[in-house]
């Protein structure tokens, strides 16, 4: 996968050198470039921004080095995601639509967003997306890369080590996961339910299974809700 961004901080994205992404852009399985949006500016101030048509508080990002920037970048495979407060929100659903994608550019706004000419532009190129994080108001969009990259990046083949744990989200989809130990067995007087250590796989399944529903039931009644139709017999007794 080829993944662009532009922002005016591309060191807030040092950190997907790191780790598991630092790991998948080393196999090739990702294809990563953050770009300085600055690059495509011609004053001496390198400006970006400027004051809202219309009046209103902060600045806007301007149009012409967004455009010329995308134009480096788009074309109609493309995927276009912007992240914004009035976007779509991301979630796990959404992680997998992506992690389908052959090419993702993210345009990092900052100040109070982008020139809305820059979106209706690109849509007449690419695919268009507005990406929510959340119902809260961060700085910018750099954050929202960070996060939506790390849940992307691994679901993309062969960067999880055992794929088995994706195997296991599949599985349990949509229910919250069981609670999960290590050693020491007794831990400041706390022990490990014998269960796990019984060596019965199948026994373990299912407790895990009625601990990931009696914790979804309890913590997010919303998530059972909607894989409530999923649920056979065994289930709904545990409930
Ligand atoms: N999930 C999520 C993504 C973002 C996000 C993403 C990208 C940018 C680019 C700039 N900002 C900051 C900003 C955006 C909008 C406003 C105006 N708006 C007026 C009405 C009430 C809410 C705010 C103020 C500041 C961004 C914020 N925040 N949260």
């Amino acid at each position: 996968m080829r993944v662009d961004v532009f922002t005016i901080f591309p060191d807030y994205l040092a950190p997907l050198e790191l780790s598991l992404i630092g790991k998948a852009r080393g196999t090739g399985a990702l294809d990563l470039r953050a770009t300085d949006l600055r690059d495509f500016t011609h004053d001496v101030h390198r400006t970006v921004d400027d004051t809202p048509y219309g009046g209103g508080p902060g600045m806007v990002m301007r149009p012409e080095p967004w455009g010329q920037a995308l134009d480096t970048v788009l074309t109609p495979s493309s995927l276009l995601l912007v992240p914004s407060p009035a976007g779509r929100r991301f979630d796990q659903a959404m992680a997998h639509e992506l992690a389908l994608e052959e090419h993702l550019v993210f345009a990092c706004g900052r100040y109070e967003g982008i020139d809305q000419r820059v979106l209706s532009h690109a849509s007449g190129v690419c695919r268009v997306q507005e990406v929510s994080l959340g119902d809260y108001v961060l700085f910018g969009g750099e954050v929202a890369v960070l996060v939506v990259l790390e849940a992307v990046t691994r679901l993309l083949p062969g960067v999880l080590g055992n794929a088995d744990s994706l195997l296991e989200e599949s599985h349990a989809a949509g229910l919250l996961e069981a609670p999960m130990y290590t050693k020491p067995a007794e831990w400041r007087g706390h022990g490990v339910p014998e269960i796990l250590r019984s060596g019965d796989h199948a026994k373990i399944a299912r407790w895990r299974r009625d601990q990931a529903l009696l914790r979804t039931a309890q913590q997010r009644p919303d998530l059972l809700k909607q894989c409530y139709d999923t649920l056979d017999k065994r289930d709904l007794a545990t409930l």
